[in-house]
């Protein structure tokens, strides 16, 4: 056995010997025929691209080390890479790396031509002419259904040539070739019954072989369709939440106007784009495999089965096709519109979360849990009651469902598959075959018989799996129509709100409303003005807003800061936000300067905002890191603005700029405020809207912060209550005058009209202080009139005439119990007296001094009141009578200081003084 297997071995040795040799002859003889210098060619090009394989590859290795190490820098800094076309490179942590992501925006051009189709649809849509109130349109089978869905496959697939239609193309070869095994299969099928039947034992064999090879090939084919539809369903996505995302986050501040002007989408913006479009997106690339596969199956396997079965059963399956979908179309739920309100109230629910978890403090202070629990379990039970509806519809619609498809199906493809057996002369080529057969061998004809038949059903079957499949996407279809309201509503909304097309020729445009924006804004002005303009707080579209100020002219040049005061919910932040573009200009003119930011204008709002990100980011916020670098600015320079605004030792005690934390939680109210001012310092803007900005700090800290801001070149306009700030402003805009409250006054602080209203206001103060000094001096004669009356050694008043006669009949009844008590009690009277006059003698050395020091000290502050001669206070008595009077002094004065609007002018005017 030995010796024969190593025989064998040394045969295949030599056979692989030979075969080397072979091959290595032939290559040394056609290189003996070639050329010495072909030779060298051939040995200096071998050597080039060996030297330049390897360089090449060290290069790459080099590159993707350093994309490496970038990657992960900016990853830890939060940052991204500005490209030359306008896109940015970001890195997103991936497995141990990261992964390179190169976003490009979506040009305005695009944006312009899309308007068309989300603005203007088409009349036949049935979805309006203009300024389509999408959220009205009640999702469904339609031609509104079919505008949309096109609509946004135009954005989801904007190329011919783009990935997501390469992803489509080769998502339907495999679903072409999934057809096309499923035929193989049918066919094979029956030859394997048929060989079984027959007892062909090698034919059997082949056929099982082929079949395991076939099923191989065939799970492949149905994993790839799985994947390419996954991966068409994310690709979408990506299209599609790009371009929201740079609809909704722009200069235009779509983000803004669409929650708090325009209103089309509810508060949930958020739940269109996290849930709708996920839902969309899966939908629709599903709908190319659950509605394009089996429209595919259906033609082919109809056209198999006519070729087999003959024309009559073509026009039973067609008749039956027809029958069952407008039997399920009838009968079924509207699920487009059930879907899309289950979005809406999904989105309710979670924005209810989302609000909780944002105020979790505040709610925490007041105990509001069980409030807020109510709030949450009252939309959740809203929303559990509209699924349980769906449900229960569900129910009754796949009971239907499921009779109609497979069972009622299966007869009729039993029957349908019988017709060559029943009624050749109908029965196409399997009729043919029976009238053939029937004259041959008997045997023989029956395995044929089975053999078709066996192809028939299992045709019969795959082509019952499609029809049914395309049936069911009647419900995936309408579900997707629910989807695709939602998603074209968002962005139709979008639109809207980009072009601020809201004027609608021949429609009432309620004044004040978004259609009735008449007003300009002048971008590029070195300062800020405001002519005849109105502020109005705007309702949502198609309401009109509410007048705040009727006119409001301003302005503010370079150096002339401006206070703008006046009571609270008078529209003083109300002017920020006209400025900076978040509220229309509804008439007149406002003039600012062109960018925000640098060399701009900056708003710093009441509420302090602080990003997610590192220490850094929360400094140079709204720039990244990257923009810093632009500006050629260092960590250093961010440090000299937290040192500028008092919290130079955030770094250190926060671990490093690259520390991230949440940063609302980390910082207190006034860190936040000091936070923002650094964010200025940052920033250097010519303007800047401080709106209540320092109200938490401490006023001191508040005087250096104006200063350094000034003395940085910001020209400052202060919203604030506090006329305190008034000194470190040129001018004072104050609103709320008037009887009604809507008239204001543009003052220049520390002007002569000004100085006589001070004034005026003092001279009222004295008035005032003369009054208060008059009633101190009555005040006093009282308390000695008092101290007379009270005190024993004073003298006595004489009681009034009613007093007498009371006095005589109590007398008279307790005369008798008098003359018993009467020696006890002289008893006491002279121990009393003597206790008295001990007392006497040792307080009124102690008095004198007091006396003496009070006197020095200050003339107007003698207690000389309650430190009668005849006094017979002690001294506690005393002292605490002196601080009720000190005190009282004291509520008397803060009462004039804290009066109403007296107090803020006496305040303000003393500073200006
Ligand atoms: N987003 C909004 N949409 C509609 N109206 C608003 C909006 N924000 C505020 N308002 C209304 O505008 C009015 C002015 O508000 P604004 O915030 O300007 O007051 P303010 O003078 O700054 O008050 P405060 O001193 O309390 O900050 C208020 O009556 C308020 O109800």
């Amino acid at each position: 056995m030995a010796a024969q297997s190593t025989l064998r071995s040394s045969a295949a040795e030599e056979a692989i010997a030979a075969f080397f040799d072979k091959y290595h002859q032939i290559i040394r003889t056609k290189l003996r025929n070639t050329t010495r210098t072909t030779r060298l060619l051939a040995t200096l090009a071998l050597a080039t691209s060996i030297v330049l394989a390897g360089e090449g590859t060290r290069r790459r290795w080099k590159r993707k080390r350093a994309e490496k190490e970038q990657g992960l820098k900016l990853v830890r800094t939060n940052s991204w890479l500005h490209n030359k076309d306008g896109s940015r490179t970001i890195y997103v942590p991936y497995k141990d790396g990261t992964s390179k992501v190169v976003i490009s925006s979506t040009k305005p051009l695009t944006f312009e031509a899309h308007r068309r189709l989300f603005l203007n649809p088409p009349r036949v849509s049935g979805l309006g002419d203009h300024h389509v109130p999408s959220t009205q349109t009640k999702p469904g089978l339609n031609l509104a259904f079919l505008h949309q869905f096109l609509s946004l496959m135009s954005i989801a697939i904007p190329r011919w040539s783009s990935k997501e239609a390469g992803l489509l193309v080769s998502h339907g070869a495999f679903l072409m070739l999934r057809t096309y095994l499923s035929l193989v299969v049918a066919r094979l099928d029956g030859e394997i019954v048929r060989d079984l039947v027959a007892g062909n034992g090698k034919a059997f064999l082949i056929g099982l072989a082929k079949w395991c090879g076939l099923g191989g090939f065939a799970s492949y084919t149905n994993a790839m369709i799985k994947f390419l539809e996954s991966k068409v369903s994310i690709a979408f996505r990506t299209r599609l939440t790009r371009y929201i995302h740079d609809l909704y986050l722009n200069d235009n501040l779509n983000y803004y106007k669409l929650h708090n002007l325009d209103g089309g989408v509810g508060q949930g913006a958020d739940q269109f784009i996290t849930q709708d479009l996920t839902q969309f997106c899966a939908a629709a690339a599903n709908l190319y495999s659950s509605l394009g596969k089996p429209f595919v199956d259906i033609c082919v396997f109809n056209y198999q089965l006519y070729r087999s079965l003959g024309p009559l059963a073509l026009t039973g399956l067609l008749s039956n096709y027809f029958l069952t979908a407008s039997i399920l179309r009838k009968l079924s739920p509207p699920f487009g519109k059930l879907k899309a309100v289950e979005g809406r109230k999904e989105g309710d629910f979670r924005s209810l979360h989302a609000r909780l978890i944002a105020n979790a403090e505040e709610i925490a202070f007041y105990g509001g849990a069980e409030m807020e629990k109510t709030f949450l379990n009252r939309e959740f039970k809203s929303l559990k009651n509209w699924m349980e509806g769906i449900y229960m519809l569900k129910i009754r619609y796949n009971i239907l469902e499921d009779f109609i498809l497979k069972y009622s199906w299966s007869a009729y493809g039993y029957l349908l598959s019988s017709l060559p057996v029943f009624l050749p002369a109908w029965g196409g080529l399997g009729g043919a075959t029976e009238l053939a057969g029937s004259q041959g061998e008997k045997h023989g004809h029956e395995r044929e018989r089975m053999k078709d038949f066996i192809t028939n059903k299992r045709l019969m079957l795959s082509l019952a799996d499609a029809g049914g499949r395309m049936m069911y996407s009647i419900k995936d279809l309408s579900e997707l129509a629910g989807y695709t309201s939602r998603v074209y509503t968002l962005i139709s909304t979008l639109h809207r709100a980009h072009a601020n097309a809201y004027y609608v020729r021949g429609r009432d445009n309620e004044p004040y409303s978004l259609s009735d924006v008449q007003g300009t804004t002048q971008k590029g002005f070195d300062g800020v003005r405001l002519e005849n303009v109105p502020i109005v707080a705007p309702a949502l579209w198609p309401q009109g807003g509410d007048e705040l100020i009727e006119s409001l002219d301003m302005m503010v040049r370079r150096g002339d800061h401006l206070l703008i005061s006046g009571p609270n919910g008078i529209g003083k932040s109300a002017i920020a936000r006209v400025i900076a573009g978040l509220w229309p200009v509804y008439r007149g003119l406002v003039s600012r300067p062109k960018v925000n930011g640098e060399d701009g204008i900056m708003f710093l709002p009441q509420r302090p905002y602080l990003s997610i990100g590192t220490l850094r980011d929360q400094v140079i916020y709204p720039d990244g890191e990257a923009d810093m670098r632009e500006k050629r600015k260092s960590e250093y320079h961010l440090k000299l603005a937290l040192d500028a605004a008092k919290l130079g030792y955030l770094p250190e005690r926060e671990g490093g700029w690259d520390t991230r934390k949440e940063w609302k939680d980390v910082l207190s109210g006034g860190e936040k405020q000091r936070l923002a001012i650094a964010r200025l310092l940052y920033h250097e803007p010519q303007y800047a809207f401080i709106d209540e900005g320092t109200s938490a700090v401490s006023s001191d800290v508040e005087g250096l912060l104006y200063e350094t801001c000034k003395a940085q070149g910001i020209t400052l306009i202060t919203i604030s209550t506090r006329a305190s700030l008034k000194k470190y402003h040129t001018y004072n805009l104050v609103l709320g005058l008037g009887e009604r409250g809507d008239e204001w006054e543009l003052q220049r602080i520390g002007s002569e009209k000004e100085k006589m209203g001070v004034e005026r206001e003092l001279q009222e103060l004295r008035e005032r202080m003369a009054q208060v000094e008059k009633w101190k001096a009555r005040r006093e004669e009282i308390e000695a009139e008092l101290n007379r009356v009270w005190v024993g050694g004073g003298e006595e008043l004489t009681p009034p005439p009613y007093m007498e006669k009371e006095e005589a009949k109590m007398e008279e009844k307790k005369g008798e119990e008098k003359e018993e008590d009467g020696k006890e009690e002289e008893g006491k009277e002279e121990e009393r007296k003597e206790e008295g006059d001990e007392k006497k003698e040792g307080l009124e050395g102690e008095e004198k001094q007091d006396e003496e020091e009070n006197r020095k000290e200050s003339e107007d502050e003698q207690p000389r009141t309650f430190v009668d001669e005849d006094s017979e206070l002690t001294q506690d008595e005393y002292q605490e009578a002196r601080s009720v009077m000190d005190d009282e002094d004291e509520g008397e004065l803060t009462e004039t200081e804290g009066g109403g609007s007296g107090t803020s002018k006496a305040e303000g005017s003393g500073i200006v003084v």
